[in-house]
């Protein structure tokens, strides 16, 4: 980093102001009540009908949600009771792709790496359609996350290329996320913005 800590050059100075910046963003959106939560994760979910269209016939892969993100699990009812299928990742190990496990209200969550909940049992599948959380975004539809580089490890290794969403608040909109080779751009970003 130079004297004045605007050197945009090394992966190390993008990992510090990512890893800054991360924090940021999450320490705003945990300021969110659980009202107004709720009523931007219903806006997040009209766009993201809009966005995807009849889910009926594919695997739409969700989350659930941790540290203020977007809550969408009445949006995955939604997505099944229309004849869609949801999905949850699986982090199988740190510096691996995601897995993907189909899920429904019912089946055995458990916790697996970083206390994550996830399906217990079920094979691994291919979703049609990828819902990425996103920490950050910037307007070429790159994402930034938590940082473990999960959703970019996987889209690459993935054969046969899913729709991917990435869905945050407003105001995880930033000017750039400082994109690297390893960044994938998302297909669409989705907020609550009107
Ligand atoms: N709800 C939800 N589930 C998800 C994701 C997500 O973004 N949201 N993921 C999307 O990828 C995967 C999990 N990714 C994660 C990546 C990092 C950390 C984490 O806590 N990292 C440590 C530092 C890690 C390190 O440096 O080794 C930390 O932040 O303290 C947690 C989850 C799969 N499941
Ligand atoms: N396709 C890949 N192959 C190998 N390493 C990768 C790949 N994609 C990302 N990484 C590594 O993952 C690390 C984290 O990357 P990055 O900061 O982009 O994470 P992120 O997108 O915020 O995290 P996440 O997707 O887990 O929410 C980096 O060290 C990066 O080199």
């Amino acid at each position: 980093m130079s004297e004045q800590g605007n050197d945009d050059g090394g992966w190390a100075d993008v990992a510090r102001w990512r890893k800054a910046e991360r924090a940021r963003l999450i320490d705003l959106r945990m300021t969110l009540s659980a009202e107004e939560r709720a009523g931007r994760s219903q806006r997040i979910a009209a766009g993201l009908d809009a966005a995807i269209g009849s889910p009926e016939g594919r695997i739409v892969s969700g989350y659930w949600p941790f540290r203020g993100e977007p809550d969408l699990r009445d949006w995955m009812d939604r997505v099944r009771r229309r004849g869609g299928r949801i999905a949850l990742p699986v982090v199988v190990a740190k510096g691996q792709p995601l897995e993907f496990r189909c899920w429904s209200p019912g089946d055995k969550l458990e916790r697996g790496v970083w206390n994550i909940l996830v399906p217990a049992q079920g094979p691994a599948v291919l979703p049609d359609v990828v819902i990425a959380p996103v920490v950050g975004f910037d307007s070429a539809r790159y994402r930034l996350g938590y940082g473990g580089g999960f959703f970019d490890r996987t889209l690459a290794a993935m054969q046969g290329k899913p729709l991917v969403i990435g869905i945050g608040y407003a105001e995880a909109a930033i000017a750039t996320i400082r994109p690297q080779p390893h960044d994938i751009k998302m297909d669409v970003i989705v907020t609550d913005a009107a």
